[in-house]
């Protein structure tokens, strides 16, 4: 009912699926992740077939699961999307098990390009949605932290999302989720949900992490889940794991540690529409103002 007002009002958050489920069941896998690629996909494809098991619809993985992540690991780590070894695996554990894998992230070859790329594969095997990250991690944080993804990295440029289930699910990279401007347009197009696979660090992870996914998820109104590699100290860059799962309030419905672990929730989409409704700023948004503001700078 509130959503049809909505519907009347402002159209173009509209655009919904073309039927309407009530939830579904997620797994986030926080995987540990070394230099033996073939062990890294092994383990993602036997974690997904774990998650199936306990009832997933839908599986997650993390930024890099199929590599060590540094700039200097890339070149050598890229595989083209969809015809590499990665792509084929997953595409094939989706099938295998029947459901929807967000696969995490890779790197990816192109022509002489490489991007940081996300795939997603429907429960037959059929890639659904490819992404390619946008905003590249390029950070100096003096005696902390500098990282330049662009010295190796191309940016991807395609808002993406993709349906399953009846509901309609956005992706971001790491990165990404410091973007506001990025998950609203996610939210605009009809998201209930947005994933971030991400491997944030040491010195950030603490500060940010779970601040940006409860932002992302209290401005937007919607589920998010961020799903980070188990932190590995020996590492050249050292993950702060926390992989996350935050409701359309802004709440924590489940964090792990630095360790390898499973978040697996249902997932109930009668909050998006709650929340929606009860606080409906999606409605009060004052972008005649905005707009007159931002036109005279
Ligand atoms: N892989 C990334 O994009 C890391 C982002 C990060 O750590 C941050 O603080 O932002």
């Amino acid at each position: 009912m509130c959503d049809s007002a909505i519907d009347a009002v402002h159209p173009r958050f509209s655009k919904k699926p073309m039927f309407y489920q009530t939830g579904f069941k997620i797994a986030l896998i926080q995987l540990s992740v070394g230099p033996d690629k073939a062990k890294n996909v092994a383990a993602a494809v036997s974690e997904i077939h774990k998650a199936k098991a306990k009832g997933a619809h839908v599986v997650a993985l993390p930024e890099c699961f199929n590599s060590p992540y540094g700039t200097k690991y890339f070149n050598e780590y890229a595989e083209e999307v969809p015809s590499g070894a990665t792509s084929r695996a997953l595409s094939r554990a989706a099938a295998e098990a029947g459901v929807c894998v967000v696969g995490g992230t890779v790197p990816e070859r192109c022509g002489d390009r490489l991007y940081n790329t996300c795939t997603v594969w429907d429960d037959s095997g059929k890639l659904l949605a490819q992404y390619r990250k946008m905003h590249l991690f390029d950070i100096d944080i003096p005696n902390k932290i500098t990282f330049k993804e662009s010295e190796v990295l191309s940016a991807g440029d395609q808002v993406t999302t993709f349906d399953y289930r009846g509901v309609r699910i956005g992706i971001g990279i790491c990165y990404d989720i410091r973007f506001p401007e990025l998950a609203h347009l996610m939210a605009q197009q009809g998201c209930s949900m947005l994933l971030y696979p991400g491997a944030f660090n040491m010195t950030t992870g603490p500060k940010h992490w779970e601040l940006l996914g409860r932002a992302r998820a209290n401005d937007c109104q919607l589920w998010v889940g961020q799903i980070s590699p188990a932190r590995d100290a020996a590492a050249g860059y050292v993950a702060w794991g926390h992989s996350i799962l935050v409701d359309p309030w802004g709440q924590v419905k489940g964090q792990l540690d630095e360790r390898p672990g499973v978040i697996i929730e249902d997932i109930d989409l009668k909050v998006v529409e709650e929340v929606r409704c009860q606080i409906p700023i999606r409605i009060q948004r004052r972008t005649d103002v905005y707009d007159t503001v931002s036109v005279k700078q």
